[in-house]
């Protein structure tokens, strides 16, 4: 009997009591695009669409026993990681993706929720470059977070095209630096997510909508990716697809409660049966 192999994936991130960014959004993203999901919890944190409440780290032991449970029993074909919090735990990880011989991994480089809140440590950014980064396939920074890895400031595309190459510089083999906090898309109506695969640079555009509801875009562009990677997408394919999976998710959005809400994950899946 020939069995066909389901595709696996594994998110190491923050809980999102809100259920819109963090290990929410991720597992959610994962179970649309037809991709087993897993998850390694590093913080639980206290969220609704009004903001961060509290944030409480695990030991982060826990974090690296739940890696080794799912990595040495279930397999992950791909991987994405998000919040991480502290420098500790980006080594283990580190660690762990370097025993396991992990190739597709995905940094969603997350430092500070919409509201200020801080989701890595500040001393965690160096770990995050030096440990983490040259382990990665694809690192997804938005632009004040590609600003705070290169220390250059970003206002023109110029700009980001430089930080790429920086950040491609420190080990990864793909960039997408997102273009959701470009103050320019507001006028224009168009966002642009750069990419970089080292030699070249493309230009990812969509339409912005105007919405409020735009919690959690991050975590699940980047876990959108992950999924397609699992399934054996390559990588510029799963980085399309992550674009349509969001720009879906944001267009429908379910306007949930009184602040940010989330973005709709079944958006993409639904669109997706429209066509058949
Ligand atoms: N208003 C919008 N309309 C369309 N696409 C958007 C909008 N805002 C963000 N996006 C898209 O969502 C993805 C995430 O971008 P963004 O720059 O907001 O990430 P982020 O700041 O890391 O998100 P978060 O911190 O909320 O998880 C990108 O592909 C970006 O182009
Ligand atoms: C747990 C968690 N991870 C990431 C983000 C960034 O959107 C968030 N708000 N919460």
């Amino acid at each position: 009997m020939t069995s066909i192999r389901i595709p696996r994936a594994l998110t190491i991130a923050g809980s999102d009591s809100g259920g819109g960014a963090g290990i929410q959004a991720d597992l959610k993203t994962f179970q649309e695009l037809g991709v087993y999901g897993m998850s390694a919890i590093t913080a639980i944190t206290v969220q609704n669409t009004l903001g961060v409440h509290g944030v409480y780290p695990l030991p982060q032991e826990a974090t690296a026993q739940q890696v080794e449970a799912v990595g040495s029993d279930l397999g992950v074909d791909a991987l994405k990681t998000g919040m991480l919090f502290h420098a500790g735990i980006i080594r283990l990880v580190s660690e762990q993706i370097r025993k396991f011989g992990w190739e597709k991994v995905v940094v969603d480089p997350v430092m500070i929720a919409k509201g200020g809140a801080e989701l890595l440590q500040p001393d965690a950014v160096q770990a995050l470059k030096d440990d983490l980064f040259p382990l990665a396939l694809i690192v997804t920074p938005n632009i004040p977070e590609a600003e705070a890895l290169t220390g250059i400031s970003i206002r023109t595309m110029e700009d980001r095209r430089e930080a790429a190459r920086h950040i491609n510089s420190l080990g990864p083999k793909f960039v997408v630096i997102k273009g959701g906090h470009d103050e320019e898309s507001v006028s224009s109506g168009q966002i642009i997510d750069l990419l970089f695969d080292g030699a070249a640079f493309t230009d990812l555009g969509s339409k912005r909508v105007q919405t409020i509801h735009t919690h959690g875009t991050g975590c699940t562009f980047s876990a959108a990716i992950t999924a397609e990677l699992a399934k054996g997408m390559s990588v510029p394919e799963a980085i399309s697809n992550g674009k349509a999976f969001i720009q879906a998710a944001i267009e429908e959005s379910l306007q949930l409660g009184q602040g940010h809400g989330p973005t709709n994950h079944w958006a993409y899946r639904r669109r997706q049966e429209m066509l058949l």
